[in-house]
């Protein structure tokens, strides 16, 4: 498995517990950026780590900013991406079996490290249900081709 990860200045720190946590396990991580604290625009991420799983380089992305929500709009925009912002374990088993989420959002100032793990390790092992799910996400990515 590989997964793309990004985050900006608020999001970096969680974002080396992260890269560490899936290289610890094994993971083929693509880590695109920051490299620092020093501040920088979310955007810029979003947009590498989604590109590298819409091209199947990445199977997964995460990516982590301060509340996760400016990722998540930024990576909503690029095509074949369904993003998740998440801040509990159940919703992180939802978005697999239900939505087939690429890729998943953090908010390094809403949750914790630990919690965070979590998050990351309960998404990429659920898998997709299919069946009513199916027409669902069929239906959400048939919005982007109407924009
Ligand atoms: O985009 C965001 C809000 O949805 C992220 O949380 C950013 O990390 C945040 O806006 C960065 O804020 P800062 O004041 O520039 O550190």
């Amino acid at each position: 498995m590989k997964i793309a990860i990004g985050s900006d200045h608020a999001g970096f720190e969680l974002k080396q517990k992260v890269v560490a946590h899936l290289t610890e396990q094994g993971i083929h991580v693509i880590d695109v950026g920051t490299t620092s604290t020093e501040s920088t625009n979310f955007v810029t991420y979003a947009v590498k780590v989604a590109e590298l799983v819409n091209a199947n380089e990445a199977n997964y992305g995460i990516l982590c900013c301060g509340t996760g929500i400016g990722m998540s709009m930024a990576a909503n925009k690029i095509h074949g991406i369904r993003a998740a912002l998440l801040s509990d374990s159940f919703s992180a088993k939802a978005t697999k079996e239900h939505n087939n989420a690429n890729v998943i959002c953090l908010g390094a100032r809403v949750i914790g490290e630990s919690l965070a793990l979590t998050i990351v390790d309960t998404f990429l092992t659920a898998q997709f249900q299919g069946g009513r799910h199916q027409k669902r996400v069929e239906q959400i990515m048939t919005l982007e081709n109407k924009r």
